[in-house]
């Protein structure tokens, strides 16, 4: 993972970003290279899961839970909340609920709230609407009551899987940015393609090399991108087939996304080291925010910088590099 770019160079890098600024935890950068489902009905697989080297764990409640198991793998997660382990290798721990049009989402959510404790993120599948959205949170008042779910650093996490939500993404994200700001609900930050189901309801058939559901993609990041939020991939469910994934990892990283779902822990390595920029890219972006400065403070706002013009978005660009190295675990 980290280790491989070189303990002295990320130093550095470290060092150099030291001073661009801490944030505060409700607006902290959480890197989710990786998003690896835990399967709550699973109590092996819950038990691993703090020590596990990824960074962000979604306990799951929704598809990777037969429906005849819901309400264990629910009490499953409460206990695990009540009995919140003391360290976590991960960035974040999340728990993934099921869909408002499931039917079950008050069901789950009344059962967390009987825990004091508040996961780093709710994830929601299926978000189909603005009225999902508002459904979302109607839940959530009234199984948490209003106090303890505003103005915490607890994120919440989207998931767009069908034709219909890709193409009203722009009003959901939208929609999703005003509940926090006006009403202090959870902020979302991060935004996952949920392919699976979408080739069920667009009658697709998924393949490994994903033409199928290019063009949903590549829309999807845009989407994210133009509301400031981070960009999840499909899951490669071919989980053996290693250089598969990385196939598709690069392409995702090349076009945008921040990270991928995976879904079983061999995967995570492949993942993560892919999502997280090259040594090369790391000095790349190092050396072009200085440059950049000392350009700026010279009056000049494009110049050459190793044989290509650099103006504002690739410094832009460059900043992105720097935000998730700075927040990446060694
Ligand atoms: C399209 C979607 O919605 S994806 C989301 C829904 N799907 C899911 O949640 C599925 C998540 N993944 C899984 O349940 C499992 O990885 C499966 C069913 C695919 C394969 O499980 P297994 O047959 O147990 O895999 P395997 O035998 O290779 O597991 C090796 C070890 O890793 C553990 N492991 C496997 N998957 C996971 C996981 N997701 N989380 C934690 N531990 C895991 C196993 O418990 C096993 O541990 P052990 O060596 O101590 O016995
Ligand atoms: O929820 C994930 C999916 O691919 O569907
Ligand atoms: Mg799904």
């Amino acid at each position: 993972m980290f280790i491989r770019l070189g303990k002295r160079s990320i130093q550095q890098f470290r060092h150099f970003c030291s001073g661009t600024g801490a944030s505060s935890s409700n607006d902290k950068y959480v890197p989710r290279r990786a998003l690896l489902y835990v399967p709550a009905s699973n109590p092996k697989m819950l038990d691993k899961a703090p020590k596990l080297q990824v960074d962000c764990l979604v306990l799951e409640l929704e598809d990777g839970v037969a429906l005849t198991a819901k309400a264990e793998a629910r009490q499953n997660i409460r206990k695990y909340l009540d009995n919140w382990p003391q360290q976590h290798a991960c960035h974040e721990v999340g728990v993934r609920v099921n869909s408002v049009s499931s039917g079950l989402l008050a069901d789950d959510v009344t059962e967390l709230a009987k825990s004091s404790k508040l996961p780093d993120a709710f994830m929601v599948p299926k978000i189909d609407s603005v009225d999902d959205l508002n459904t979302v949170w109607k839940t959530f008042r009234s199984a948490y009551g209003d106090q303890r779910i505003r103005n915490t650093p607890t994120r919440m996490v989207i998931w767009i899987e069908s034709a219909r939500a890709l193409l009203d993404m722009p009003q959901i994200l939208k929609a999703a940015s005003t509940l926090h700001k006006s009403a202090q609900f959870f902020r979302t930050d991060a935004v996952v393609f949920g392919s699976d189901d979408y080739c069920a309801d667009i009658g697709a058939t998924r393949s490994n090399d994903a033409t199928e559901i290019m063009y949903a993609r590549q829309h999807f990041v845009a989407c994210c991108k133009a509301y400031g939020m981070q960009a999840i991939d499909a899951v490669y469910i071919d989980y053996k087939d290693v250089e598969g994934l990385k196939k598709q990892c690069e392409q995702g990283k090349s076009w945008g996304f921040n990270g991928k779902q995976v879904i079983h822990p061999t995967q995570i390595g492949t993942v993560q080291d892919c999502f997280l920029p090259s040594a090369e890219r790391i000095d790349w972006a190092t050396e072009l925010i200085k440059e950049f400065e000392q350009h700026q403070r010279g009056g000049k706002g494009a110049f050459t910088f190793r044989g290509h013009m650099i103006d504002r978005p690739l410094l832009l660009q460059a900043k992105n590099v720097v935000e998730l190295v700075r927040n990446v675990k060694k």
